[in-house]
């Protein structure tokens, strides 16, 4: 962190129940030269990994089906959102992190990934950092049901579906997760399936 217009940060720690909310006071110097007071509350949940999973003899993808309470809370009709398989980097690096999260998430043992992204999810509001990978899977990598970890009470369905139809849903704006977004147009732009 290096900055000279940022100056006198005070943080008070508002919640750390689970992950980490603080609020930040500080002064900052505007572009027209005036230094002014400003607060931010800023969400500390670490950073995250996701994956487009991809068979191009098949021309199939993996995506994943879950509740999301705070879609729920928004205006997410039933609170269920179909995603990319992803995690949270917990202590592992993004790639390790992706290849776990997709065994855990969906039962596919890949071996490898490869990064496309590295993003942050919501800038004004959380510290995270999302790393993008694509990965082809086949269905011999197959070793379970996947679903999710029971001791996370993760409850995920695991969806194979025609890279076509998802992307005529992409196109009729029934895909609502910014992250699935940006891959499902990176594979469109790198033609990916063709
Ligand atoms: N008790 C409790 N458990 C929580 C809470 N928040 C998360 N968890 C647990 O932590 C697990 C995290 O599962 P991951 O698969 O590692 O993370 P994710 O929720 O899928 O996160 C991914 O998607 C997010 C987008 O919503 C990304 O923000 C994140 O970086 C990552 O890519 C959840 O299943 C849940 O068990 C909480 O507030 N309370
Ligand atoms: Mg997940």
């Amino acid at each position: 962190m290096s900055n000279n217009r940022v100056k006198d940060i005070k943080s008070t720690l508002l919640s750390d129940n689970y992950y980490v909310l603080k609020k930040l006071n500080f002064n900052y110097l505007m572009s027209n030269g005036t230094w002014v007071n400003q607060m931010r509350e800023v969400y500390n949940r670490g950073d995250g990994a996701g994956v487009l999973l991809y068979n191009k003899t098949k021309k199939t993808i993996i995506l994943t089906k879950q509740f999301r309470m705070p879609t729920y809370m928004s205006d997410n009709e039933d609170g269920f959102l179909i995603e990319i398989c992803a995690g949270m980097l917990d202590k592992d690096d993004p790639e390790a992190c992706i290849i776990r999260e997709t065994e855990e998430e969906v039962g596919y043992r890949i071996k490898e990934v490869k990064k496309v992204y590295e993003a942050y999810s919501s800038p004004g509001v959380l510290t995270e950092k999302m790393h993008f990978f694509i990965g082809e899977y086949s269905d011999d990598m197959k070793v379970s049901d996947g679903g999710g970890l029971d001791v996370e009470q993760e409850d995920i369905e695991v969806l194979e579906l025609n890279f076509d139809d998802v992307v005529s849903m992409l196109h009729k704006g029934e895909i609502y997760d910014t992250r699935t977004i940006v891959l499902l147009q990176y594979a469109l732009i790198h033609k990916l399936l063709d």
